[in-house]
């Protein structure tokens, strides 16, 4: 497929200002730019959700056109987008969103029964290693088995071109590996490949050309990858210091005893202190995600005991939870966090509507001085605070809600995947701004990916299997045991735990 010469402007915004770009077949072909830079919108206009305004797109040297992602899907063309819950239907079950395109085409027959449903879909589940039974819906998986379950459906399609718009924000090294595999398996058929990703690791593993997009031009085009150069030409400079003075926590600001996550797992213990970065890793629902729900009172504990400050902590909803100073950056912002047809400025102080009014009624100017200086601050790429949150890139959404929490002093604040689909200068910068901050409460993040949770943590957590496993410092790090501690079996967690 080639794209060339195109152009698409929203109102009087030019995203796309004359872009050429060649997939061949049977190659993987990375897309890196910075947050904003118009990959998504450039990702669109191949699989037929936007026109683009001028330009041509060509399949096997023929032009085409693509009124709606239905004909470029009948062309081959397969996509799984960067906002995860727009690849599944959250009120059908796994086997249904799996077999979605089969059932609606007839291919399946009439009315199918759950066991056949399983049957069929069952084997392209476990292809991309999502391991939940078939009838769950989708709406009670976490965001990583929601993005499995959206590959493992682009995949059944069997693509001519396959494009993944940042297919493993939620996904640890592990599962990543597995979904590597498989792409390497359809490019081996001859399957072109269009992978976009914020993780140098994911592009040095899978890529066999890599392409910068910046300001809406396709700015550098390299056949054997020079990722430091890309980098480079993606952010238009050179890249900060990644490493990090390792810093040890004052006051203790949350305390966990006697804590299981589960029925049955050994009780654990956990200080939270201010002024140090805690990250708690580990494979996909390995438990740092649950202790983060039990803290922020979306669900509770399986036993123990929670202080804060000294106190007990029962919060029963995350209104509780933000009353009592405790803050939490959600990882599924389409659900939690966000009203997208609201502007930037309304989504950032949505939670605090009260500090902002007076007498019922809200100071807009105070509401607009004090989001104006916090989008700056995470370094938002915006045009208005006006413009709706729907017009920003995922990205850009991501750092407005870490922006949101950072208006106002919190105890303890919880970031669920902070880096979801942000940019590495950004990512290096939001790094910054975190620990800039940290004296004034206690952080706790999940994060998968290691790369991620190591550029942020003094102290790193290690989950597996709803167990802690794992609590190093940051200075005295040892990567094999950490690694080790990640992929344990179960049989051997238990034992040495004992
Ligand atoms: N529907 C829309 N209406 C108005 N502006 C839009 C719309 N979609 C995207 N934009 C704008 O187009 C620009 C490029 O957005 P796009 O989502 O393509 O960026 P991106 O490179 O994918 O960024 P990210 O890495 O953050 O996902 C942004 O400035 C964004 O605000």
């Amino acid at each position: 497929m080639e794209l060339q010469d195109t152009t698409k402007a929203f109102g009087p915004h030019q995203v796309l200002k004359g872009v050429n770009l060649r997939l061949p077949a049977g190659q993987v072909t990375a897309l890196m730019g910075a947050n904003g830079a118009g990959k998504s919108t450039l990702v669109k206009v191949l699989c037929g959700v936007h026109r683009a305004d001028a330009g041509n797109l060509l399949l096997d040297g023929r032009p085409v056109v693509f009124q709606d992602p239905r004909q470029a899907n009948a062309a081959g063309i397969v996509t799984v987008h960067q906002q995860i819950n727009d690849n599944v239907v959250l009120s059908l079950t796994v086997a249904e969103n799996l077999l979605l395109d089969r059932l609606s085409d007839g291919r399946l027959g009439g009315l199918l029964g759950r066991k056949r449903l399983a049957e069929q879909a069952g084997p392209l589940a476990e292809a991309v290693g999502l391991n939940v039974p078939m009838d769950t819906q989708v709406a009670a998986l976490g965001q990583a088995e929601r993005q499995l379950l959206a590959i493992a459906r682009a995949l059944a399609h069997q693509p001519r071109l396959l494009i993944l718009d940042e297919p493993t924000s939620t996904l640890s090294d592990a599962e990543a590996e597995r979904l590597f595999v498989l792409v390497e398996r359809l490019r081996a058929r001859g399957t072109g490949v269009l992978y976009i990703s914020h993780r140098l690791s994911d592009i040095r593993r899978l890529a066999d050309r890599v392409v910068a997009l910046r300001d809406g031009v396709i700015v550098l085009e390299q056949e054997t990858p020079d990722l430091p150069r890309a980098v480079q030409a993606m952010l238009g400079h050179g890249l900060g210091e990644a490493s990090h003075e390792y810093r040890r926590g004052g006051r203790e600001r949350f305390r966990l005893q006697q804590a299981r996550l589960v029925a049955g797992a050994p009780p654990f213990y956990l200080s939270l202190r201010e002024g140090e970065i805690t990250v708690a890793t580990g494979l996909l629902s390995s438990g740092g995600m649950g202790l983060l729900q039990a803290i922020y009172g979306l669900a509770p504990l399986a036993a123990g005991t929670m202080y804060k400050g000294g106190k007990p902590w029962r919060p029963r909803s995350p209104a509780e939870a933000i009353a009592g100073g405790v803050f939490m950056v959600q990882e599924d912002r389409a659900r939690a966090g966000i009203i997208p047809g609201f502007s930037l400025r309304h989504n950032l102080s949505l939670p605090f509507l009260s500090h902002l009014s007076r007498l019922g009624m809200i100071d807009r100017r105070r509401e607009a001085e004090r989001g104006k200086h916090s989008l700056d601050q995470a370094g938002v790429v915006y045009r208005s605070d006006r413009q709706p949150m729907s017009a920003l890139s995922g990205g850009n959404q991501q750092k407005l809600m870490l922006a949101r929490w950072l208006q106002q002093p919190c105890e303890l604040l919880l970031l669920a995947e902070p880096f979801q689909g942000v940019d590495i200068g950004a990512r290096r910068d939001i790094a910054r701004l975190l620990r800039r901050t940290a004296d004034e409460r206690a952080t706790l993040v999940v994060c998968t990916d290691l790369e991620e949770a190591l550029e942020l943590a003094d102290r790193l957590l290690v989950f597996n299997h709803h167990r802690l496993v794992g609590d190093h410092r940051g200075e005295q790090l040892n990567m094999e045991q950490v690694l080790q501690q990640i992929a344990a079996l179960p049989e051997h967690i238990d034992e040495e735990l004992r």
